[in-house]
């Protein structure tokens, strides 16, 4: 088996991924494409202001989505505001703050798919991150990011604080990449994929969600009950997707490939 769009059930390979194969083009007529940010897209830098764009990128995002017929989206734990910050203002379709932000391609009108976060939340976790050596708060529309890269020692109250502050406001939680997050109910990263895939033009393709972090497990399970697949990026842990890419440099020469156009695409179409 080499095509990732014919990926295994979990069951079948004990839930560990095994390394992508050598990519085909993506099918323009059959695929989704839905891409993770941070630590896919680009590297992970200290700070979340800290990572560097490659100069390519907002190219090789519309190239994608034109190559998949508009059947490609960006979904990130970032706002919406935060990532075209760095990306510049993006006409492909895009979900930020894990799923709570939907927009569609060719559109500027952001959909909610949560309630906003309650000011209050944010107030609590800044006052906590204040007394801990000014632990770095990102606050979103729809979620809350507490970052203690800078101060590991922090984590075990930051936890506390975080999963009594999750309950006192009906949040959920997760724990990604040296940050808490704390996220309302009813979206994250999966739900967004379902509602993209609602959509035309998504509806009937086969959705494959390439992602690094824990928070992209949602999506991965979401992409792989439509009958597509998830793409683990970085080292081998317990996951939900089928495949894996080593890393961010793999990423990019993945997609550099599938964009390559399909030799034998002309031959298949070919009348007999
Ligand atoms: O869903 P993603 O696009 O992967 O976004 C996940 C979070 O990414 C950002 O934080 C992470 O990346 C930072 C920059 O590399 C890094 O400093 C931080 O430690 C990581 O957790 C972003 O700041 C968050 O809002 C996103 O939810």
């Amino acid at each position: 088996m080499t095509d990732p769009r014919e990926a295994p059930s979990l069951a079948e390979h004990g839930a560990i991924p095994r390394d992508l194969p050598p990519p085909s083009p993506l099918a323009p007529a059959a695929d989704a494409l839905f891409l993770d940010f941070d630590g896919t897209l680009v590297e992970i830098a200290d700070h979340p202001d800290g990572v560097v764009v490659p100069p390519g990128l907002p190219a090789l995002l519309a190239r994608l989505s034109d190559r998949l017929g508009g059947r490609f989206a960006v979904v990130t734990g970032r706002s919406l505001g935060a990532l075209e910050a760095m990306l510049g203002p993006l006409d492909v379709a895009v979900a930020g703050s894990h799923g709570g932000e939907f927009r569609p391609a060719g559109s500027r009108e952001v959909h909610a798919l949560a309630a906003p976060l309650p000011e209050a939340v944010t107030t609590r976790l800044t006052a906590f991150a204040e007394v801990h050596g000014g632990l770095l708060v990102e606050p979103k529309p729809f979620s809350i990011a507490v970052h203690y890269r800078r101060h590991p020692d922090a984590l075990p109250a930051l936890l506390a604080c975080a999963s009594e502050t999750g309950e006192a406001f009906g949040l959920k939680m997760k724990h990604g990449k040296q940050v808490i997050e704390l996220s309302m109910p009813g979206s994250d990263k999966g739900s967004a994929v379902e509602r993209f895939m609602q959509m035309p033009p998504f509806a009937a393709a086969r959705p494959l969600f390439v992602g690094d972090d824990v928070t992209d497990e949602d999506a991965f399970a979401a992409v792989t009950a439509l009958g597509g697949a998830g793409i683990l990026v970085g080292t081998l842990r317990q996951t939900r997707a089928q495949w894996r890419l080593g890393g961010v440099t793999q990423v990019h020469a993945w997609l550099a490939a599938a964009l390559t156009p399909d030799p034998d695409l002309h031959k298949e179409n070919s009348p007999a």
